[in-house]
């Protein structure tokens, strides 16, 4: 779909059964119509056991049942809910639900680098906390980044820096990041991470409105000048900021929501990764 004559996109959602019917509630997603193909953040070992027990459904109320089985060969004690379509078209496809306990084994096996899992820890006991990605989300972001061999970035909502960190340290030497802020206290923090972690110089850290950031970065010639953009502010306004990044990504690039799927509040059970990401990619 065009949008103001910049391109289109195309989503690829991370991904359960669910997430095909809940998109059609989403205020975003309605003037997009192409979901294309589905990525876990998982570490490969994972993905790699259980990737053919998840599929796509066209409907929440196609789920027939579900049942707690075992989805790992080498760890009978990982059990996930598993849900069958009732849906004729899909035959007896089975997907894999995130359950406390299979969600404990993604985060054991995610790969954390351990200047991430110190930010993770000092934040655990500040105010909003829990706005932090988790491991396996800035694990997918970071695997993006190196898959598209991204050089421009930019983070809208940094916080005290976990998914920025993650990024950053996925970047080249030569890469950069715009990480857009609007609360100082919570900067600081993250400055002292990305210090720590020796990527300063790859951290371009505005702090302001992240509209304005994004306006001021039009005004000064970059669009289609960025790789990489990951989205993790005020949620009502996501629209506004997917018009400015579609300007500021190239073709090719890619644009990453979370939340999409905000508390559990739009559907139950969740997708499993955090609750909910949408990768845009700009074509
Ligand atoms: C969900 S948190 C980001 C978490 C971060 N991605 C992480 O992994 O730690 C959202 C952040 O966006 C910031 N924020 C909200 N609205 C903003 C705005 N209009 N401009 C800039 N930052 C904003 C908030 O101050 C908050 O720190």
């Amino acid at each position: 779909m065009k949008m103001r004559g910049r391109g289109s996109v195309h989503f690829a959602f991370l991904c359960s059964a669910m997430t095909m019917a809940i998109a059609r509630h989403l205020l975003l997603l309605h003037r997009f119509s192409k979901p294309i193909s589905m990525l876990l953040g998982l570490n490969s070992s994972f993905v790699s056991s259980c990737t053919s027990k998840v599929q796509f459904s066209p409907s929440i109320s196609n789920i027939r049942s579900i049942a707690g089985v075992s989805t790992n060969r080498r760890d009978r004690s990982v059990r996930a809910s598993v849900v069958s379509m009732k849906d004729e078209k899909y035959g007896k496809k089975e997907v894999v639900c995130v359950t406390p306990q299979i969600y404990d084994y993604i985060l054991a096996n995610v790969r954390e680098p351990e200047i991430l899992k110190n930010l993770r820890e000092e934040t655990a006991n500040m105010r909003g906390s829990q706005m932090q990605v988790s491991p396996d989300q800035a694990q997918l972001l970071a695997m993006l980044v190196q898959i598209i061999g991204a050089q421009q970035c930019i983070e809208v909502g940094v916080f005290t820096g976990y998914s920025s960190l993650a990024i950053a340290l996925a970047l080249p030497e030569s890469g950069r990041l715009i990480a857009c802020e609007r609360d100082g206290q919570s900067l600081e923090i993250a400055k002292k991470y990305y210090k720590q972690a020796g990527v300063s110089h790859k951290v371009d850290v505005r702090h302001a409105l992240a509209i304005d950031t994004l306006n001021a970065l039009i005004l000064h010639g970059e669009a289609d000048s960025y790789d990489f953009a990951f989205v993790d502010a005020e949620k009502k306004i996501y629209q506004e900021y997917l018009e400015l990044l579609l300007q500021l990504v190239r073709v090719g690039g890619i644009i990453v929501f979370d939340n999409v799927l905000w508390h559990g509040k739009v559907a139950d059970p969740l997708v499993p990764i955090g609750d909910g990401m949408t990768i845009c990619h700009k074509k």
